[in-house]
Parts: C-alpha cells; sequence; structure tokens
C-alpha cells in the first residue's frame, strides 16, 4: 500500500430539487479522503448521511457540483461517456441486491462474459476467463451454464463479484454488498472480499451501515453525517477509541431503521440493478 489510486478532494454533490426556485438539496458538502492501491476504505454512517452519494459520485451517477475526485492522477469527475467507458476497466461496483442486479434470462456465463465480450474478447477467452472466475468466488463448475434464480443470495452475491472483477479492476464501490444477506453468509461473503483482495491487490470503497462488517474488513475508515466526514483515520484507531462525538455514539447504538429511507431504497434498487448492469458491461451512464 502507499500511492492514492484515488483522491476525492473537497467534493460537493447537489441534487436538484423540483420547484419554482428551491435550491438543491446538498447531499455532500465538502468531502475529501483517498484510498491507496490495495487498501480497503470504510464508509459508515447512519442512514442518509451521504455514503451511497459519495460511492455514486466515485462511479459518475451523482452530479459532482465541486471539488475534484482524481482517479490515478487524473480528474474524472465529469467524464462523458466514453471516458466512463474506459474507466470501467479499472472502477468496479457490487451493490446491494443480488436479487435484482443479474439478468434472470442469462446464464451465469453470459452474464460474465458480457463485459469482455463488449470488449472484443474472444468467445474463447471469454470462456476461459469465466471458469477462473467462478472458481476464484467459489461457485461450483457448471454454474456457467444455469440461470441466476437457480442459486441463493449469497451464491448470486459471488456472481455479481466475478462480474466486478472480470475486467481486474484496481477498485471496486461496494455499495452494502453484504446487507441483504443472513450473518453466516455474511461472514463468507466478506472473507470473500478478503482473499480477492490479497490475491488481486484490487481496493475497495466499502460503504456500510455495519460498524461490524466495516470494522472487519478496512484498513482506514471515514465516517460520515450529513454529508460530511466527521472522523477519517486508521480503522483500528477510529473503532476503538473515536473521537467525534458523533463517531462515539453511532458505535454506541446499532442505527435505526429509517422506514421512510427504506422505502426509498427499494423504490432505488431496481435502478441500481440496472445501473450495476449498465456498468459493468459498457461503463455506465452520465449523469
Ligand atoms: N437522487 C436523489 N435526489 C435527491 N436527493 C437524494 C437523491 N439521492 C439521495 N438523496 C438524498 O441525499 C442524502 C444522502 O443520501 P444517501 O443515499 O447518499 O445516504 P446514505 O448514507 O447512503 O443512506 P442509506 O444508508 O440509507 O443508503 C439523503 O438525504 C437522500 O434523501
Amino acid at each position: 500500500m502507499s500511492e492514492s489510486l484515488l483522491v476525492v478532494d473537497d467534493v460537493v454533490v447537489e441534487y436538484p430539487i423540483k420547484g419554482f426556485r428551491t435550491p438543491p438539496f446538498r447531499a455532500l458538502k465538502g468531502v475529501s479522503l483517498d484510498i491507496r492501491a490495495g487498501e480497503t476504505v470504510g464508509l459508515v454512517g447512519e442512514s442518509g448521511s451521504g455514503k451511497t452519494t459519495l460511492g455514486r459520485a466515485v462511479l459518475g451517477l451523482a452530479p459532482v457540483t465541486g471539488g475534484a475526485i482524481r482517479y490515478r492522477g487524473s480528474d474524472i469527475s465529469h467524464l462523458g461517456r466514453a471516458g466512463r467507458r474506459a474507466l470501467s476497466s479499472e472502477i468496479q461496483v457490487v451493490f446491494q441486491d443480488p436479487y435484482t442486479s443479474l439478468n434472470p434470462s442469462m446464464t451465469i456465463g453470459q452474464i460474465l462474459s458480457e463485459p469482455l465480450t463488449v470488449r472484443k474478447v474472444s468467445q474463447r477467452d471469454a470462456s476461459a476467463r469465466v471458469v477462473q472466475l467462478l472458481d476464484q468466488v467459489g461457485l461450483p463448475k457448471g454454474a456457467e451454464d444455469r440461470l441466476p434464480r437457480e442459486f441463493s443470495g449469497g451464491q448470486r452475491q459471488r456472481i455479481a463479484i466475478a462480474r466486478a472483477l472480470a475486467l481486474e479492476p484496481r477498485l471496486i464501490v461496494c455499495d452494502e454488498p453484504v446487507s441483504a444477506l443472513d450473518l453466516s453468509t455474511q461472514a463468507r461473503v466478506l472473507d470473500l472480499f478478503r482473499d480477492i483482495q490479497e490475491e488481486t491487490g484490487v481496493a475497495y470503497l466499502f460503504v456500510s451501515h455495519d460498524l461490524a462488517v466495516v470494522r472487519h474488513l478496512s484498513h482506514r475508515v471515514a465516517v460520515m453525517y450529513h454529508g460530511e466526514i466527521v472522523e477519517w483515520g486508521d480503522a483500528d484507531q477510529v473503532t476503538a477509541r473515536p473521537e467525534h462525538p458523533y463517531t462515539q455514539r453511532l458505535f454506541l447504538a446499532a442505527p435505526v431503521p429509517d422506514p421512510v429511507r427504506q422505502e426509498q431504497r427499494r423504490a432505488d434498487r431496481l435502478r441500481l440493478a440496472e445501473q450495476q448492469r449498465e456498468l459493468a458491461v459498457q461503463g455506465g451512464a452520465v449523469v
């Protein structure tokens, strides 16, 4: 771990609000952090604090209206479609919901080879890579011929991880990637994330509301509150000796789910699932 792969520098994200002269909603109010090659940065905070927005800004899916996001030195905050497409072999994503993120009518082999064949990799090389990917994420031989519905939630998330790995990215944005799974499956999928990092040196921006999950995996942790980072540093230090009063509260009490936000997230899920496929395959849409 050495130089920064990604630098988030004083980033502001504002969502337009419908209505005459209504000012935009400022979801990120000048956020800064960096991610080094091979590192996991955990992003925690209560519901609505801006974690997903930061992940989406890195992916080019949220409107950055101030500051800059630099990937290996280049500003990627306002890339067009072609630039995003090129970047999708470097930065990938795994979202929360393994049930909607995989096209139900495609076999696992088709899902995993799609990002490759779109980039003109031969069918033969793509098939070989699919076998390699399935092995890497611990799925059985023959899985390539089956459909997503034949797999459990944990296995589907392994498939989503395999798809994210297909192009050998250096960074994966993981947005609550285990929160839809039961506890024992969560533990196994988290171990998989760690094993993959050891094998490939990929870095993760790991968004979670679950402190235990973040503590398990992260080298450094950022704590978000109302669109700002209120604590940022070494994971052991932030989790063992939180300094900011908000972080201390966050670590004392498990966050209470907000039903309105939960409903909003459910509504967002289908759209996010489509974006995840689009990102894996084409490099995503531009906001
Ligand atoms: N597309 C959007 N348009 C307008 N406001 C939005 C949009 N997306 C998010 N927001 C608002 O931005 C704020 C931050 O949302 P965000 O989803 O980033 O938070 P979060 O910390 O990831 O929350 P959760 O853990 O519930 O997912 C919230 O107040 C949310 O309502």
